[in-house]
């Protein structure tokens, strides 16, 4: 059987939260998860684990992640641009570093469809991301549409060519390849689907950036990831870790999806 991965890229298993949870409820729940994944000896060296909390969740979550040393990483669903000024609303790169936010999510299809950011948005906000040592997660995939006119790979590798216009040097940055038509919806890709996609993107990076950065450049995969359907996606050799919406905001199932080793067998 074909297991991930290059020894090269760690897995890694992000909780993008969303809209969801307050600081109050966001403590409470990464205090639970911490305890969980340690009572079932989770080793975070071998399955990397982050949360992405809203803006307001932030500084709590770094407070009590410094506190009790916990082995989580976390980050933030998206910034500015800009470094600072008359931006109102807007969340600077520099302002995330300063909370020790290691990722941001960049170009997230919410974004992108009900925020109307463009493919030169997010090449620029990549670009503010490196400037303060974020790793950006840079998501890019296909609407249902798309995938009916143009087949599963041509959005995706568009929209990565597109975020990776700024980038110059040697980037330390994750993908993510979230079809628009599998998030929240219930209906996942099928882990070939996933693979075929991630080798199309990593030729990519192979192309713009390098083979080094191709190779260890973790992929993502995102859309109704579950602890059921988890497994099936690890085993590709192109999917590095998965982007999990509304599973990660139950304890039970996340855990489950990052201790994806343990109850499938891999
Ligand atoms: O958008 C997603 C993660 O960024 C995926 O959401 P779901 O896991 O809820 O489908």
């Amino acid at each position: 059987m074909a297991v991930n991965n290059n020894p090269r890229r760690t897995p890694l298993i992000a909780g993008n939260w969303k809209m969801n949870l307050d600081h109050l409820q966001a403590i409470a729940f990464v205090q639970k998860l911490a305890w969980s994944l340690k009572d079932a000896r989770h080793d975070f060296t071998a399955v990397e684990v982050a949360v992405f909390p809203p803006f307001t969740d932030l500084r709590s979550v770094q407070t009590l992640v410094a506190a009790d040393k916990l082995p989580l990483a976390f980050g933030a669903q998206d910034l500015s641009e800009h470094d600072s000024g008359a931006y109102t609303g807007e969340i600077s790169g520099a302002f995330l570093a300063q909370l020790e936010c290691q990722y941001v999510i960049i170009g997230h299809s919410e974004r992108r469809t009900l925020h109307a950011e463009t493919d030169e948005q997010v090449a620029a906000k990549v670009v503010a991301a490196l400037r303060h040592n974020l790793v950006p997660i840079i998501c890019v995939g296909e609407t249902a549409a798309d995938l009916e006119l143009h087949g599963p790979s041509a959005v995706p590798v568009a929209q990565l060519r597109a975020a990776l216009a700024g980038v110059t040097r040697a980037a330390d940055i994750v993908v993510a390849y979230e079809p628009v038509w599998a998030i929240g919806s219930g209906q996942a890709a099928t882990p070939e689907q996933a693979e075929q996609v991630a080798a199309a993107l990593r030729a990519v990076l192979n192309e713009t950036l390098g083979q080094d950065v191709a190779d260890k450049t973790r992929i993502l995969y995102g859309g109704s990831v579950k602890a059921v359907n988890i497994a099936g996606f690890m085993r590709e050799p192109n999917v590095d870790g998965a982007l999990v919406g509304g599973a990660s905001l139950d304890i039970d199932e996340f855990s489950g999806i990052v201790r994806y080793q343990k109850h499938v067998g891999i």
